[in-house]
C-alpha cells in the first residue's frame, strides 16, 4: 500500500499567547497550515484575527509559544527575510503616488510602497507583471493610475502585487471590504482562480463574514475572546453551533453552491403563540 506523504507544513503556531498591558488577547492558539490549504480565519469584531495574521506574516512575536513560518522559528530569524516569502494582500495598502498598475505589482518585488529611484524593471519582471494582471482580470487597465482605480481593481492588483514574489504564504487581511457584490464576485473568483494556477501556495483570509469565503476554502479557524472555538476542515468547523458559539447569538449557517451564508436566527412572535 502507498501512502502519500502530508503537504509540507508552511505555518505552525503552537501554544501561542499574545498580552499586552495586562491584557490576555489570545490564549491557546494553535494553528498548523500546510501548502495547497486555503484557512479563512473567523470571528467577531475584536476576536483577535488581526493579532493571529501579524504572527502568520512575521510582523508581531508571541508573548509566550512558538510560531514557524516557512520552517523558521519568530525570534530566531531575520524577519526582513522571512517575509520577501510572504504575501500579504492588504487592503489599506498605501500607495500615495500616481503609479500605474504595472508599476504597484512591480513594487511586489522590491517589497515597497513606492518604485525605488534607480531602480530599473527587467524585461521578464515586467512581462510576469502583465501576465499576473492578465490572470487578475486587468489586462484593460495595466497603465490606469491608482487614484483612479475602483476599490474592487485595486484590491485585484494588490492580488497580482502579492503573487509577483513567488510567495508560498498568502495572506488576505478582509480583502472584499467596501466592495459591492459584482465586485467581490470577481475578487473571489481570482482568489479562487489560485488553487489552479498556484497550487502549492497556502492561504489565511480573515473575513468577519461568510458569505466572503472563496469557494476553494479547505480550512478554518474560529476564534472568539482570543480563544479557538473550531478548528479543522471548513464543513466541520463551520457550522450552525459553532457560529453561534463564536458570535455569541443565535446564527443559521447554511452552505449552497459551495457558498456559505449566514443569518440570525429570528423568533417570530406569531409562530410562538400558535
Ligand atoms: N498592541 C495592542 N495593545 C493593546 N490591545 C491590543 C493590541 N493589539 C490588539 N489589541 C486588542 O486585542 C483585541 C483583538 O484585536 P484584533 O485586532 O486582533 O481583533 P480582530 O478580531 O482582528 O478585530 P476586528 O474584527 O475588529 O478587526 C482587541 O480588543 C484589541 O483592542
Amino acid at each position: 500500500m502507498t501512502s502519500i506523504a502530508p503537504a509540507e507544513t508552511v505555518l505552525e503556531l503552537r501554544d501561542v499567547t499574545f498580552r499586552r498591558d495586562g491584557t490576555q488577547i489570545l490564549d491557546g492558539i494553535d494553528l498548523t497550515v500546510r501548502a495547497g490549504e486555503h484557512w479563512a480565519l473567523l470571528g467577531p469584531n475584536g476576536a483577535g484575527k488581526s493579532t493571529v495574521l501579524g504572527f502568520c506574516g512575521a510582523l508581531t512575536f508571541p508573548t509566550s509559544g512558538t510560531v514557524d513560518v516557512l520552517g523558521r522559528r519568530l525570534g530566531r530569524v531575520e524577519l526582513q527575510e522571512l517575509r520577501r516569502h510572504i504575501g500579504h494582500v492588504n487592503p489599506r495598502h498605501p500607495v500615495r503616488s500616481p503609479l500605474t498598475v504595472t508599476e504597484v505589482v512591480l513594487t511586489g518585488i522590491t517589497g515597497t510602497l513606492e518604485l525605488p529611484m534607480r531602480w530599473e524593471p527587467t524585461g521578464e519582471e515586467v512581462r510576469r507583471a502583465h501576465d499576473l494582471i492578465h490572470a487578475v482580470g486587468l489586462d484593460e487597465r495595466r497603465e490606469a493610475r491608482w487614484p483612479t482605480l475602483s476599490q474592487g481593481e485595486r484590491g485585484r492588483s494588490l492580488i497580482a502585487r502579492a503573487l509577483i514574489a513567488e510567495p508560498r504564504l498568502l495572506l488576505l487581511d478582509e480583502p472584499t471590504t467596501g466592495l459591492d457584490v459584482a465586485a467581490r464576485e470577481q475578487l473571489l473568483e481570482t482568489i479562487d482562480g489560485l488553487s489552479h494556477s498556484a497550487p502549492e501556495l497556502a492561504s489565511v483570509l480573515v473575513t468577519h463574514h461568510l458569505e466572503e469565503l472563496p469557494e476553494t476554502t479547505t480550512h478554518a479557524l474560529l476564534i472568539a475572546h482570543g480563544r479557538i472555538v473550531a478548528r479543522g476542515s471548513i464543513d466541520d468547523a463551520v457550522t450552525t453551533e459553532t457560529v453561534t458559539r463564536a458570535f455569541e447569538h443565535r446564527i443559521r449557517v447554511e452552505k449552497a453552491d459551495g457558498r456559505w451564508s449566514a443569518r440570525a436566527v429570528r423568533e417570530r412572535a406569531g409562530a410562538a403563540r400558535s
